[in-house]
């Protein structure tokens, strides 16, 4: 069979039957080899189909199975949770699934946010990061084994963005050379972090150092929580999950208060900041090293922001085209719905987002691992760009993701708001990405603020040379150039794109400096000038991290026609990069009409080249998504399922519903009865 004849992932729990022949028509007319473009999502054919094993093996599995959620309570989904985790486990040993790599491959299949989601993303990179050798050779083994568990626990009540401003103390003590770790307040309460009510054993506690009176800022220490033997709280340690919460159901999300709770010196992680035996501090070799945890997991969260929008934009597309609704002229068959020019507009830009962020999250993994090599050779040059890059791309991306989450919901109809859909728990359990890892706001400021000071820096020495993403700061005379699209054409042009993006990044950054000096002229100082262009430094952050994406997407199709990947892909990935590109645009005409980069002689162009990118990707809706290449385990939605059995699928899984156990309704004989048979 040749590589693009081979179907991708087979259905596997739909109700079965017939496909939907709106699809299976749909599917034999794509004009491009969909398994192709799935071997280039995933890295290749071999890559892809070690993937499907992983997927398939997972996707037949009780133990994983995901539609029984919907009916379970909060309680008994931590506990579900719990069995998988057990259950990925064992299959580890089953499989010898001992790499990282495949481990995280059966994590992404199993698709839920187990409890040990902090443990593999934050509690043991940090000791990879922040321990000594020794460190790591005393709690990797032990992490890796899950003879003990761990999370990451910096927030707390009182603060989550202001690190430098928690509460909770490290105090040494010389005399038993030990650390006394204590919760002062209430609001140095340990709160939020994953898996630390009820599943940890230990956890990296972040804590302000004070050596003799002396503050030495906030330092992790790892810190046993509970026994070893009956998982009982140890001395000192009041621990517990904070309740109820928007979703996230199967994560014990947690506080934890200290009461002079006791740790060995050795248990601060001393990488790159040490305190002696004497009590003597050495200082880190960059001020904010031990923040590093925080940037590897906001470049993980960018690399997952396309395929969480993939996953919803493959449920509505799918059920789009199997959704008939109104016959265009009375005597003639209903259409479906992805044949309406509104349904396209809403969900193809976040089909080609979704692609867009693909290339995004390559780029960023591309961009740490540089920046973990320098780091290790103790050249620390490239952390401003890599933490001002992530953060703003976490922003963008994952607000882009959350939004385009609940577009695709309500592009599904009434279908779309029954959990049995799977978009309202993909939505809720996705929104807090806004929130942790930096609010998405706070992040914003950091772009801004390395952005302002690049360009402060690029006005008062002309010439200065800037890293490739920010070069654009050193051309003010862009500032000066229009765009010249005033034809259909023109608007396909990556060039003119690339242009227009980058002359919106650089006014807006132009304007907040300038804002930022008229307010200090006023007589501000700095601080209230920042104060004073907060919500413009917000969308400085988002106007650059837009020009990143597209600056990326351009070159990933430039790269792939040069390794002479088929035309047919390559025209369907530069369709979605110019829709990507121009209907951005749209959504934020106004930026670009302020200053008059663009007049209505462009944007009438640019509208109807917009609605002739969506005429062209219609005919490939379905194979654009299919080539994501999901389960049906995978999306957990009876609307998104690949046979279209949608309707069939939507019936049996509300039979699961627990009221329908019985045909009386619980509480008729209470409150239903008596009003029925009163007398009149
Ligand atoms: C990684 C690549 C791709 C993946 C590879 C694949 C391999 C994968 C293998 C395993 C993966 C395992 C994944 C497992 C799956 C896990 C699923 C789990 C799902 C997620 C669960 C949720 C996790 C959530 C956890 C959390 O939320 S933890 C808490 C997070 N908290 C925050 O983010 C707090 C935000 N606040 C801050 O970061 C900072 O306080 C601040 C806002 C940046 C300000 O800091 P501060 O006040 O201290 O500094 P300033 O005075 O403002 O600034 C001084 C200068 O320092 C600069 N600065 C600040 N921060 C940094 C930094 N981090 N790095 C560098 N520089 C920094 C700042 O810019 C200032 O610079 P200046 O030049 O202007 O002076
Ligand atoms: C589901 C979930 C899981 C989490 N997991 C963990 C975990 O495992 N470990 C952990 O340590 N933490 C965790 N957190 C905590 C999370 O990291 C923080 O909530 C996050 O960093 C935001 O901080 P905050 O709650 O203090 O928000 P705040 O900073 O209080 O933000 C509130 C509002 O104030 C605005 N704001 C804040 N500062 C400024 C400013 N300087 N200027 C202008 N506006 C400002 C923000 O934009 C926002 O709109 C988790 C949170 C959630 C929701």
């Amino acid at each position: 069979m040749s590589s693009s004849s081979k179907p991708n992932l087979p259905v596997t729990n739909a109700v079965n039957g017939p496909p939907n022949a709106d699809l299976v028509r749909e599917r034999g007319a794509a004009s491009f080899p969909v398994r192709d473009l799935t071997y280039l999502v995933y890295g290749g054919q071999e890559r892809t189909e070690h993937l499907e094993r992983i997927a398939n093996m997972v996707a037949s599995d009780p133990v994983f199975r995901k539609t029984d959620r919907f009916f379970l309570s909060r309680t008994e989904q931590y506990r579900r949770s719990l069995e998988k985790v057990r259950h990925y486990k064992e299959l580890i040993a089953k499989h010898n699934l001992h790499s990282e790599l495949d481990q995280q491959d059966l994590r992404q299949a199993i698709d839920e946010d187990l409890p040990i989601g902090l443990h593999v993303g934050m509690f043991i990179p940090t000791i990879v990061g922040q321990g000594t050798d020794e460190q790591q050779k005393k709690w990797l083994p032990l992490a890796r084994a899950y003879k003990i568990i761990g999370t990451y626990a910096q927030t707390e009540l009182g603060h989550g963005s202001f690190i430098r401003g928690l509460e909770t103390v490290a105090t040494y003590d010389k005399s038993t050379q030990e650390f006394v770790l204590n919760s002062p307040t209430l609001t140095a309460t340990k709160w939020w972090p994953g898996a630390l009510g009820k599943t940890s054993t230990h956890c990296v506690v972040f804590a302000r150092l004070v050596i003799s009176d002396r503050e030495c800022g906030v330092h992790p220490f790892m810190v046993q929580l509970r026994s070893l033997e009956n998982h009982e709280p140890l001395k000192g340690i009041t621990v517990g999950d904070i309740g109820p919460k928007f979703a996230y159901e199967t994560m014990d999300n947690g506080f934890l208060r200290f009461d002079h709770v006791r740790i060995p010196r050795d248990h601060m992680l001393m990488r790159f900041a040490q305190v002696a035996a004497d009590g003597t501090y050495s200082t880190p070799p960059h001020s904010k090293v031990s923040y590093a945890t925080m940037v590897f997991m906001r470049a993980y969260i960018i690399g997952t922001a396309s395929s969480t929008l993939a996953k919803a934009v493959t449920i509505a597309v799918r059920y789009s085209c199997v959704r008939k609704q109104f016959p265009l002229r009375s005597g003639e068959p209903e259409q479906q719905i992805l044949n309406y020019q509104n349904q396209q507009a809403a969900l193809f830009p976040l089909l080609a987002t979704a692609y867009a962020f693909h290339f995004t999250g390559n780029y960023i993994r591309q961009m740490y691992s540089d920046f973990v090599r320098g780091m290790r050779a103790q050249d620390f040059s490239v952390l401003p760009e890599m933490h001002a890059t992530s953060a703003g791309l976490k922003s963008l991306t994952t607000w882009i993701a959350s939004a385009g989450i609940e577009t695709c919901r309500a592009s599904c109809g009434g279908h779309g708001y029954s959990k049995l859909s799977g978009l309202p728990s993909l939505y809720a359990n996705y929104i807090p990405a806004c929130t942790y890892e930096g609010d998405n706001t706070v992040m914003c400021f950091q772009l801004a603020r390395y952005l302002l000071k690049l360009y402060g820096k690029a006005q008062a020495k002309p010439g200065l040379r800037l890293p490739g993403n920010v070069s654009y700061l050193e051309k003010s005379t862009l500032l000066d150039e229009r765009c010249d699209a005033s034809t259909e054409e023109l608007w396909l042009d990556p060039a003119r794109q690339l242009h227009a993006y980058r002359n919106r990044a650089l006014r807006l950054v132009a304007n907040c400096a300038n804002r930022l000096v008229a307010e200090m002229q006023k007589g501000k100082d700095e601080v209230l000038a920042v104060e004073a262009i907060k919500s413009d430094m917000v969308k400085v952050a988002k106007a650059h991290s837009y020009y990143v994406v597209l600056n990326n997407f351009v070159n990933a199709i430039e790269q792939l026609r040069a390794s002479g990947t088929s035309t047919p892909i390559l025209r369907v990935l530069k369709t979605l990069c110019d829709l990507f590109a121009l209907h951005f645009i749209q959504a934020d005409l106004g930026d670009f009409l302020e200053y008059g980069y663009l007049s209505s002689l462009h944007t009438e162009p640019l509208h109807a080249q917009i609605r002739r990118l969506l005429e062209a990707i219609r005919p490939d809706a379905v194979a654009l998504v299919d080539a994501f290449n999901f389960t049906d385990h995978a999306l957990g939605s009876a609307l998104g399922v690949h046979n279209g059995r949608v309707y069939e699928t939507l019936f049996e899984w509300a039979q699961q519903e627990p009221l329908n156990k019985t045909q009386v309704a619980p509480g008729y004989h209470e409150y239903i009865k008596p009003f029925l048979l009163a007398k009149m």
